[in-house]
């Protein structure tokens, strides 16, 4: 994972922002209700070491948070769909919680503070280490707490924080604030990691088949009508000749290697995935059937034109392509464009190999 990655989310594809922004919700939803849940069942504690004075201010302030933060639980559905929702939501969460903790504190001024009530800020530092946020994220919320907890510790000890005191919070809250920091990352690299792991071809590192068509989904919910996208499935022409006649050592670097030439071709961003044994996909997006057409017809003498060595010894094989092409738009259902390109892809093999069909002309 690179540094830029872990810095912000603007360098993570749509769908992984999608994903971790859903675990985050999640995480949110299982917070948030902890400490509802928390706050609520401390009650009885503050019953037997406070006075009835403290109690009875605290029991009202911890049920009124406990209600304030509720509303968090049906929204945090919702935050899925909208990051600075999520953004908003995890805000509003501290915002409620430490004023939670400034009340408590006041309530305590001039006396002995339980120590509960003094290390609820690290211990909400802490809480907050697993929600997967990138770097730039988690480091303006460790600093806003951190500011918060001075801010509130300065006023309610009337602006007359000893230096001592004063670093001493800033060191506690600073190391806090970095574990917090240090674990969150963590947590998005875990992420990451299984992320790739679970949509990748562990050979030729494309896209797999599920996270093609959950893309393929997203593409056609985007498209506006009158920009079609277009679909290419390449399969290569008797394959399992080539694992036959040189090894399956061959056969895994001729599928690389058309990997990499597609890629080369069509740029390393382009949408191509790795869609069974021998078979691979490429997504289009505001492409034409025609424009499409073209761009197959490049592939394939891209692929026609570049043998492939053995890794073993010398020994060089030509390898071919059959394409399919399909147009699809905003209408088009996922399931029937992808049974379309099939169609052609055999009417391809059909029609003699090493060549591109359209979906129209499939037989
Ligand atoms: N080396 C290697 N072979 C694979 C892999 N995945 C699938 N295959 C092989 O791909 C071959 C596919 O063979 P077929 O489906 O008969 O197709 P083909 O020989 O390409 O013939 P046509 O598609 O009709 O041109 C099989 O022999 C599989 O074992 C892989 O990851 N590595």
């Amino acid at each position: 994972m690179e540094l830029k990655e872990y810095w912000s989310d603007r360098y993570h594809s749509r769908d992984f922002k999608l994903t971790r922004v859903g675990v985050v919700a999640i995480r949110f939803r299982w917070l948030v209700t902890l400490l509802i849940i928390g706050i609520a069942g401390w009650i009885p504690m503050d019953w037997l070491v406070l006075d009835s004075a403290h109690f009875n201010l605290l029991w009202k302030t911890r049920l009124i948070t406990g209600a304030m933060l509720t509303p968090l639980l049906p929204l945090s559905y919702l935050c899925k769909l909208n990051r600075r929702w999520m953004v908003a939501s995890i805000y509003y969460l501290v915002g409620v919680m430490l004023a939670f903790n400034w009340v408590a504190l006041w309530s305590f001024q001039g006396e002995a503070v339980p120590v509960g009530y003094l290390a609820f800020p690290y211990f909400l530092l802490g809480l907050l280490g697993v929600l997967p946020l990138q770097l730039q994220s988690s480091i303006k919320l460790a600093l806003t707490i951190s500011l918060l907890v001075l801010a509130s510790d300065y006023w309610l000890d009337h602006g007359s924080l000893t230096n001592g005191v004063l670093v001493d919070r800033v060191w506690l809250l600073l190391s806090f604030g970095l574990a917090m920091v240090w674990v969150q990352c963590g947590q998005l690299r875990m992420l990451l990691d299984l992320y790739r792991e679970s949509s990748r071809d562990p050979l030729t590192r494309l896209m797999n088949r599920r996270l093609f068509v959950r893309q393929l989904e997203q593409v056609r919910y985007q498209s506006k009508d009158e920009r079609p996208y277009s679909l290419l499935l390449l399969d290569l022409d008797r394959f399992k000749r080539i694992n036959d006649d040189f090894g399956h050592l061959m056969g895994d670097e001729v599928l690389v290697t058309v990997a990499n030439t597609i890629l080369d071709i069509l740029g390393q961003d382009a949408m191509v995935a790795r869609y069974g044994g021998e078979e691979f996909m490429v997504l289009l997006p505001d492409t034409s059937l025609s424009q499409a057409l073209r761009q197959a017809e490049t592939l394939r003498l891209a692929v026609e034109s570049q043998p492939v060595v053995s890794p073993l010894d010398d020994r060089e094989v030509n390898v071919t392509i059959s394409v399919g092409v399909v147009e699809g738009n905003k209408d088009s259902q996922v399931q029937a464009l992808l049974r379309q390109a099939d169609e052609a892809l055999y009417a391809a093999k059909s029609r003699g190999r090493n060549c591109v069909m359209p979906e129209r002309l499939a037989a």
